[in-house]
């Protein structure tokens, strides 16, 4: 089943100036139910534009963003809100989240901005913390723990919605690199559950996790890689070798 496309995607920043940007000239894709899918592409490329716009953070100058059936650019700014509350999450390089709540009340928090009851959050958090690892640390709170682990309950925080899509920017960038093999290795285990991945990156290790890798340049689609049945390195030395021929302008 398909739950996200891309129909001819454009975004211009200042039109009207002497100087306009085209961020986005020409992006089409679908995603489908149960992907995992890698953005990758030099700094200035568009992806960061890309992920805002299927985010309903920004819209799109041209083209159409069609996710769960629903045209994102018809959206108004309130309707944008509830649709990212309802169906997409976020998991960040420097993992946003606030110091002042338990890491508990973290993972709490999109569900009491949606008004949800406590036994729900009661509920749905108890596979969570069993799953991400994350029982020693749940009481504890953001600045007492690690980086590794801040991103588990910010992975928490992401599933705990039920999201339809989970929109990654960067998520081990912040991170060691055994660090960010553990994550890695999360994303894969939700992915295998069912969770619906998109993720930005800089690191090819990291998108040799993914079962496909979207290649940006000058915003336009450069080149798609699918893992298949590679390795991750095997697959990870394709992406850095497509990154190249990329980075050193090839067509
Ligand atoms: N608000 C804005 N106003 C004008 N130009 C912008 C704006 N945001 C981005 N751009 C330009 O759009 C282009 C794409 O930027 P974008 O941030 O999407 O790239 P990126 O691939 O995410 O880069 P990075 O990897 O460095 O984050 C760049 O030329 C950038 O300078």
């Amino acid at each position: 089943m398909t739950l996200l496309q891309l129909h001819h995607v454009q975004r211009t920043y200042q039109p009207n100036s002497t100087h306009p940007v085209q961020a986005l000239k020409d992006i089409s894709f679908d995603v489908q139910l149960g992907e995992y899918i890698a953005i990758m592409g030099e700094s200035g490329a568009g992806k960061s534009t890309l992920l805002n716009i299927i985010a309903t953070l920004e819209k799109a100058s041209g083209g159409e963003v069609i996710l769960n059936k629903q045209n994102l650019s018809h959206f108004t700014a309130d309707e944008a809100a509830r649709f990212r509350r309802e169906h997409l999450a976020f998991v960040f390089q420097h993992f946003n989240l606030l110091d002042s709540l338990s890491n508990r009340d973290n993972i709490y928090l999109p569900l009491v901005l949606a008004s949800q009851p406590l036994k729900l959050m009661q509920e749905r958090i108890v596979p969570l913390i069993q799953s991400l690892h994350i029982e020693k640390i749940i009481d504890r709170y953001p600045n007492d723990i690690s980086g590794g682990q801040q991103q588990r309950i910010a992975i928490a925080r992401a599933l705990i919605t039920h999201p339809n899509l989970i929109l990654a920017d960067e998520p081990t960038g912040a991170l060691d690199s055994n660090t960010s093999q553990e994550i890695l290795a999360l994303f894969d285990h939700i992915n295998k559950k069912g969770q619906t991945i998109l993720m930005v990156t800089h690191s090819a290790a990291a998108a040799s996790h993914a079962k496909r890798t979207i290649f940006i340049k000058d915003g336009r689609i450069y080149h798609e890689l699918y893992r298949g049945n590679d390795s991750y390195s095997a697959y990870q030395q394709k992406i850095s070798n497509t990154m190249m021929v990329m980075t050193n302008g090839g067509e």
